[in-house]
């Protein structure tokens, strides 16, 4: 991990000034406080399809501590660990992982339906019994035969909109314990994982808990999230180079204020916008511009089209025959490959860029590593592709936020733009350049805020490579874990009043392994610092010149594939 990487509101902030007590307060006068999701009250008690029938779940977890099996790995309990190891509280955890079911429950239920919702837990559970001897498995239940919980999922995540209740009826029936629940989601035996602690040391094992990219023919096999171990370190600070790093960064910061600056004209002599389509386009641009040069115009067009198609495939299930989602993204690949390809040879040929280092593509073509080897070309190819995959949309996301926050929470705006104002010295139109991003301490709170509500990257994916015991629970070797970064972000436990939009909490740096927007470990975001100077920089040329509002303050949300009210943001935009 890089310097860089670690989140500059870490030592940056001054400890010193108190929180706002505005955003403390309940129901303030003049702050219309909206939680993320909050077209339902989050106290609703949750309704979980699951739960009539849960109490017939199978008493497998009950699995006894048997004789240590061999070739698993045991993991320390965490010093840094908020929870509880589950055999301390016996009464109040333990119960419902340790008590049998009673029967007459399971009898009222019909055979075929039990069998069902028995069908998993026997299938997945029986042979770790059998075969490993394995000791407890983290309390959870693993739904139905080929579903598994995708249901109950789906449930809180699209019809109910209230995400977070998902993990929450979880420590609500099985109790907060380690922080991991074994379930069956995304056509995989799982493990859930959301406490800091075991979030935080899967995310630095990557031995034991490897990046499992599902559509690695879509991001290219030699992209960095494609590659492990040594390779995946050696390219990793190719990219991490040419585009986190402080020097990258000046060029950047420079480089992408023009377009954003015409953009926020544009915007408001439209004076109706959508702030999602419109952040898009700018980030677009900017990523065709500092990655491989190209200026707004039809090739950029096309590759935007392209990419829209790539990403999409991304989603879906990996089925290669005409007509699916996954076979056209494979499609618009290929045609993104050809071009920037061309682009590759054309500078070849001309021998240019050697040194000049202008964008991601000459910075990649020129690079030496120690041992003064340079990248291939599939290499250079694969990683502008990727880098492309990984930071449009959730950069876009960002931008979107920022603008829908600053609407709902006009008293951070005021002290937003009186910061960003004292910088630029009244002359609007002025480019900042890195060092004034640096400075600007409470701009850079509103960006971290931005992030842990947005949790645009809500959960992420890990294989597990060999048994691995941890206080006293089994993760199994070939299981998948997922790493629920968002319900991290929205515990109270972590941040006070978590749904409120307060960059003043961040006058302190936050507890450890509890913010994990970008990751963690050696996989951390690989344009952590180029995503938050991008917003940065945004905020900056549209709090000094405009003033917006939303034209649906009270959009409903959707949160698949990630949090977005359904109108995109709209905004009425004019000049201050
Ligand atoms: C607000 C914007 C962004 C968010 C929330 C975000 C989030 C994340 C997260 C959570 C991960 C880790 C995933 C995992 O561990 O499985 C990640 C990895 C990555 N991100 Fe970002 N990202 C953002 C912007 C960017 C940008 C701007 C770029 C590059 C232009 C980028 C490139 C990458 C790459 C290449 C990786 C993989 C790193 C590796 O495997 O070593 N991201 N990002």
């Amino acid at each position: 991990m890089h310097a860089h990487d670690v989140p500059h509101s870490d030592g940056q902030v001054p400890s010193s000034s108190p929180p706002n007590p505005a955003f403390h307060q309940p129901d303030p006068p003049s702050i219309d406080i909206v939680p993320l999701n909050s077209q339902v009250p989050s106290t609703t008690p949750a309704i979980d399809p699951s739960e009539s029938i849960s109490s017939a779940s199978s008493s497998l977890d009950q699995l006894p501590p048997s004789s240590p099996s061999t070739g698993s790995i045991d993991l320390p309990a965490p010093t840094t660990s908020t929870c509880s190891n589950i055999n301390d509280h016996p009464d109040e955890l333990g119960a419902s992982i340790m008590q049998p079911i009673p029967t007459t429950r399971a009898c009222d239920i019909p055979g075929v339906v039990w069998l069902l919702w028995s069908w998993n837990e026997l299938w997945f559970l029986t042979p770790l019994k059998a075969w490993s001897g394995a000791t407890k498995l983290p309390p959870g239940h693993m739904g139905f035969p080929f579903f598994g919980e995708m249901i109950n999922f789906l449930w809180y995540f699209k019809i109910l909109g209230r995400p977070d209740d998902f993990i929450k009826s979880k420590q609500a029936r099985y109790g907060d314990g380690v922080g991991m629940y074994r379930t069956h989601l995304f056509g995989s035996p799982s493990i859930i994982a959301c406490s800091p602690a075991i979030n935080k040391l899967i995310l630095q094992s990557a031995e034991l808990f490897p990046i499992a990219w599902p559509t690695v023919e879509l991001v290219g096999h030699n992209s960095l999230v494609a590659v492990h171990g040594k390779p995946h370190a050696r390219l990793r600070s190719y990219v991490s180079n040419a585009i986190n790093q402080p020097e990258a960064l000046k060029r950047i910061a420079l480089l992408v204020q023009p377009h954003i600056v015409s953009s926020l004209q544009l915007w408001a002599e439209k004076g109706t916008v959508r702030a999602f389509d419109e952040v898009k386009k700018v980030t677009f641009a900017n990523i065709g511009k500092f990655f491989i040069s190209f200026e707004p115009g039809p090739i950029l067009d096309t590759l935007d089209q392209h990419f829209e198609g790539l990403l999409k495939g991304m989603r879906a299930q990996p089925f290669d025959f005409p007509g699916t989602a996954y076979h056209h993204a494979l499609q618009c690949r290929k045609k993104l490959m050809e071009i920037f390809r061309t682009e590759l040879e054309i500078r070849k040929q001309n021998g240019n860029g050697s040194g000049a280092r202008k964008d991601l593509m000459d910075g990649l073509m020129h690079m030496k590593d120690e041992e003064g080897k340079q990248l291939g070309d599939e290499e250079v190819l694969d990683n502008i592709a990727s880098l492309i995959i990984g930071g449009y949309k959730s950069t876009s996301l960002a931008l979107m936020w920022a603008i829908y926050y600053l609407a709902k929470f006009p008293d951070v705006l005021q002290k937003l733009r009186g910061e960003n104002m004292a910088v630029c010295k009244n002359e609007k139109g002025d480019f900042i350049n890195f060092e004034n991003i640096s400075q600007m301490k409470y701009t850079n709170k509103v960006v971290e805020e931005t992030l842990r509500m947005a949790n645009i990257a809500q959960i992420f994916f890990r294989l597990v490579s060999k048994d691995v015991d941890y206080q006293g629970y089994r993760i199994p070797k070939g299981w998948q874990v997922i790493v629920w970064a968002r319900s991290i972000h929205t515990d109270p436990k972590n941040f006070e009043d978590p749904m409120v939009f307060n960059p003043d909490r961040w006058n302190e740096p936050p507890k450890p392994g509890t913010y994990q927007v970008f990751g963690g470990g050696p996989r951390i975001c690989a344009g952590n610092m180029l995503a938050r100077i991008q917003v940065a920089i945004l905020l900056h040329h549209l709090v000094i010149g405009y003033k917006w509002e939303l034209i649906n303050p009270d959009a409903k949300m959707t949160y698949l594939p990630h949090p977005k009210p359904v109108d995109g943001v709209e905004i009425a935009i004019s000049k201050i």
